[in-house]
């Protein structure tokens, strides 16, 4: 029975890779109505956290998760235009909440584990490891390693990740360890999969790095669909600094479509 509530759970927080269904689950409240446009805003609200819920609901997050991806102190003021580029793209809202724009831009929301807003108690709690992490969010130190935020489009079957990349990435001396841009290559091709075909994990991840990325300097790194055969969702990426003047890596990805049963040792 825990069994079953958790696949489901589990099937829900997978298939959550999107803004658009995010905003689903929240019973008729635009995800932009819980998020300030205003970057001054965000850094004030982002740190809000909601006390944990105690009874069985069908919905697995509280109303008002932490959003890492919201504008903090650490950003650069290079980091910070370009989020304000993005974020000028996508959907606003009139005031009382309808929608002034159809923009084909949508901001992913990013939470340092989806587990901590599930329900269902103790028991439940045990068997999705409750200590368990988003490894890009897992330094409480704003600015120290991965501060991104991603904005999909969902017309192109795009993304771009605005990707600050912080002191402790180190890798050759005063440059990003590869591991790193490979983490955040990873993680962006994986959102923008998981967006476009739901439960999926990387089977194949191909780099090319071209030049060496500064620590603390801030990139975008662009996804895009190249092409989904039955299981499989390719995908290509780019990382170039934000005039897009140099280019730093290039990757090619593959996503595998599976079922939630996968994650639990099955292969039904
Ligand atoms: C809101 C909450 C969200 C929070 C999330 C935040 C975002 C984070 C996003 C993070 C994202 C990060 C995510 C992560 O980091 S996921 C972690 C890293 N990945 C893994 O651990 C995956 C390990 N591998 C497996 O589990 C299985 O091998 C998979 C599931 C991949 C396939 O096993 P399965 O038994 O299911 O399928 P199959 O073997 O019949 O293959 C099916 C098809 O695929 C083709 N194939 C397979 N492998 C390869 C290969 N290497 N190259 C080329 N092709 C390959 C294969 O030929 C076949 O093609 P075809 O014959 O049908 O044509």
């Amino acid at each position: 029975m825990l069994g079953q509530i958790a696949r489901r759970r589990l099937g829900l927080l997978l298939l959550l890779h999107g803004q658009q269904r995010l905003s689903n689950g929240l019973n008729g409240v635009s995800f932009n109505q819980l998020l300030s446009k205003e970057t001054h805003r965000h850094t004030q609200s982002s740190f809000n956290t909601s006390s944990p819920i105690s009874t069985m609901s069908l919905w697995p997050f509280s109303f008002q998760p932490r959003d890492f991806s919201l504008p903090n102190s650490s950003w650069s003021p290079e980091m910070c235009k370009a989020y304000d580029h993005y974020n000028a793209l996508c959907d606003t809202d009139t005031e009382n909440g309808e929608e002034k724009k159809r923009a084909p831009w949508k901001k992913l929301p990013s939470y340092n584990r989806s587990i901590k807003y599930a329900t269902g108690g103790i028991h439940l709690s045990k068997l999705i490891q409750a200590k368990a992490r988003l490894f890009t969010r897992n330094v409480k130190e704003q600015g120290a390693t991965f501060e991104y935020v991603v904005f999909v489009n969902k017309e192109e079957k795009s993304c771009v990740c605005v990707f600050q990349a912080g002191r402790l990435l180190e890798g050759a001396p005063g440059h990003v360890h590869g591991g790193a841009i490979a983490t955040m290559i990873d993680t962006v091709t994986g959102s923008l999969a998981g967006y476009l075909s739901g439960p999926i994990m990387t089977a194949n991840l191909n780099l090319d790095y071209r030049n060496p990325m500064p620590l603390g300097s801030v990139v975008l790194i662009h996804s895009a669909l190249d092409r989904i055969e039955g299981r499989k969702t390719f995908i290509t990426c780019k990382v170039t600094s934000t005039d897009e003047s140099k280019l730093y890596t290039e990757a090619t990805a593959l996503f595998v479509s599976i079922s939630v049963g996968h994650l639990f040792g099955s292969r039904n």
